[in-house]
């Protein structure tokens, strides 16, 4: 109900009518000189410094002070403090991860101005679904660009998914109405976005041909450069003498090793009660890289054995590595290496606990899906799923989709990192999960998620989010999800147009997967599976599905054999 989410909103700033731009030119803030700089700016006890969630208005008494001269010369203090104290206090890796991904800032900017948001925004805070409608631009992928926006303070998010302009996008409000703009650059928006992401590859491409340079001061844990990573082919990995990408892929494993750093300390240990694992039992570090992190449980817990697979060439380089650091542990057979490409099914299917380290955050929807229904296939009922990858908190505080027919219930979610006037994200102090959403984004049309987003993603692949770990001073989280039945998945496609079609609910590890869609879910599981390109049902195969399929899809819906059955395939479905 979008008019109970605007009315939980903050409410909306007053109504801008003209255009900022010409304001400002009309009405040039008083020279300094028409300042007695003897006198105190603020006499008037009652004038206060603009308001950030405010429009600009130039012609405000408010907005006239800060050009006084001792305004000016106490902003530019509080502005050199406030960055001299940032760069002082917080972790040197953060803050150069900071400055080496800030690049995304000017991209998200053009988005904004070219898809014309802030005059979508004029006339008080909006929806982003709605935002998304009447720009063009994709919903999902809007959202996180201006949740990036309002992170860096020139948006504002007044509640989950519904944004406002303020102080400082309001400045690049045109001031003409939307209509007249679209109608002038047809789909300005859409296009804009899709060139900027080649245009971003193609720089990516450059920077990346550039001939490696050594880096010998660089603790070996951190290679900052390397935390753009590629995908590199398979036959390119051992190709010719190892270069270009045999270097790549030997910086891109220590950047992988870096990332730990990204954790707060001791977080994966913590993140999952390894001790809890019966003895004798199984982990399997799927995607596990050089098995940077199963090195450390391995050393700190020796209950379970810990089985990492990967891509050929990069097994053989992890076992190169264990050999020279633990071979103990290899010679033992506490850990092993096994090839095995996480799109084909998995041989483990009695293993405790699936681990997912920075893997999901490389795919898409459509790829993580996949990626997680091989392992809910292999899943006995007792088997665990860890995930840990960076945790998008929104830049409000969040009701875990109370109001919008989705909710979370995990345990250690956390409504707000800080409380106002703060963000409720920490703003600048965890701009980098929202750097690296973007550089997932425009490198591999991958992403990092908000918790919504990951329970969704998960309940597609039969995986039920029931724990996120708090880590004090980080957004990468620990994930733990237990094993329900597939609620996806139509086994024969829908034909567009064809009189018949029918959607399995599959069968999955002996257990019938009838869904357990609890109210609120369907909506949840029709989004992610929208961005899946899948069709979904969370539906017991009962009347009341059937009814819930026909409202949310139209066509002719019935239950047939323990499937949904849809006549005339409505055009939302065809595939
Ligand atoms: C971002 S890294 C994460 C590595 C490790 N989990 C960590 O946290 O250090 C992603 C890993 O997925 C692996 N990978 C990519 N495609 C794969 C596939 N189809 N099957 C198995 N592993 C794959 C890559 O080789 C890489 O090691």
């Amino acid at each position: 109900d979008i008019e109970a989410v605007y009315a939980a909103a903050d409410p909306p700033p007053t109504h801008k009518k003209a255009n900022s731009f010409s304001r400002v030119y009309a009405s040039p803030p008083p020279s300094p000189s028409s300042y007695s700089t003897s006198t105190p700016p603020n006499s008037d006890s009652t004038l206060e410094f603009p308001s950030l969630d405010a429009p600009y208005d130039p012609a405000s008494a408010a907005e006239q002070l800060t050009a006084h001269p001792t305004v000016v010369a106490a902003i530019n203090r509080i502005v050199a403090a406030a960055g001299q104290m940032a760069a002082t206090v917080q972790v040197p890796f953060l803050t150069l991860c900071d400055a080496g991904m800030g690049y995304h800032l000017p991209s998200c900017l053009r988005v904004l101005e070219a898809a014309h948001v802030v005059e979508v925004l004029r006339d008080g805070p909006v929806h982003v679904r709605e935002i998304a409608a009447r720009t063009g631009v994709e919903q999902a992928k809007l959202a996180h660009i201006l949740r990036l926006l309002a992170t860096h303070h020139i948006l504002r998010e007044a509640a989950p998914d519904v944004f406002a302009a303020n102080r400082i996008s309001s400045l690049i409000d045109s001031g003409k109405p939307l209509r007249e703009l679209v109608a002038k650059y047809v789909r300005v928006s859409a296009l804009a976005l899709f060139f900027f992401r080649y245009f971003l590859s193609f720089s990516y491409h450059i920077l990346l041909s550039l001939p490696p340079f050594p880096s010998p001061r660089l603790p070996a844990s951190f290679a900052p450069a390397a935390l753009i990573h590629v995908h590199i082919r398979e036959e390119d990995d051992r190709g010719g003498g190892g270069y270009p990408n045999r270097f790549r892929l030997e910086r891109f494993e220590k950047a992988m090793a870096g990332t730990g750093s990204w954790e707060a300390p001791g977080a994966g240990l913590h993140g999952f009660d390894w001790a809890s694992l019966p003895r004798g039992s199984v982990a399997v570090d799927v995607g596990g890289g050089i098995g940077s992190t199963s090195m450390l449980l391995a050393s700190a817990e020796r209950r379970s054995a810990i089985v990492i697979q990967d891509r050929p060439v990069v097994v053989e380089m992890g076992e190169k590595a264990w050999r020279a650091k633990c071979p103990e542990l290899l010679d033992s057979g506490a850990v092993r290496f096994q090839v095995h490409d996480f799109f084909t099914p998995q041989p483990f299917t009695d293993a405790a606990v699936f681990l997912l380290r920075v893997v999901l955050h490389d795919w898409p929807d459509a790829f993580a899906h996949r990626i997680l229904l091989r392992l809910r296939e292999a899943a006995a009922p007792h088997t665990k799923l860890v995930l840990a990858d960076f945790v998008l908190p929104l830049a409000c505080v969040d009701d875990f989709g109370v109001g919008e027919g989705i909710n979370v219930q995990v345990e250690g979610t956390e409504k707000m990192l800080a409380p106002a006037p703060l963000l409720a994200n920490l703003g600048k102090a965890s701009a980098n999960a929202y750097w690296m959403d973007l550089t997932m984004q425009v490198t591999f049309n991958g992403q990092e998620r908000t918790l919504r987003e990951i329970v969704a993603l998960a309940l597609t692949a039969g995986w039920k989010v029931v724990r996120v770990t708090k880590a004090p001073g980080s957004l990468f989280r620990h994930i733990v999800a237990v094993p329900v039945a597939v609620l996806v998945s139509p086994q024969r496609r829908a034909r567009a147009g064809s009189g018949s079609a029918f959607f399995d609910l599959p069968r999955v590890g002996g257990m019938a997967g009838a869904g357990n869609a609890e109210a609120g879910e369907m909506e949840m599981i029709e989004r992610a599976s929208s961005r899946c390109g899948t069709p979904t049902f969370g539906s017991r195969v009962d009347l009341p599905s059937v009814a819930k399929a026909r409202a949310r899809f139209g066509g002719v819906w019935s239950a047939r054999d323990g499937r949904l059955a849809v006549r005339a395939v409505p055009r939302r479905l065809r595939l």
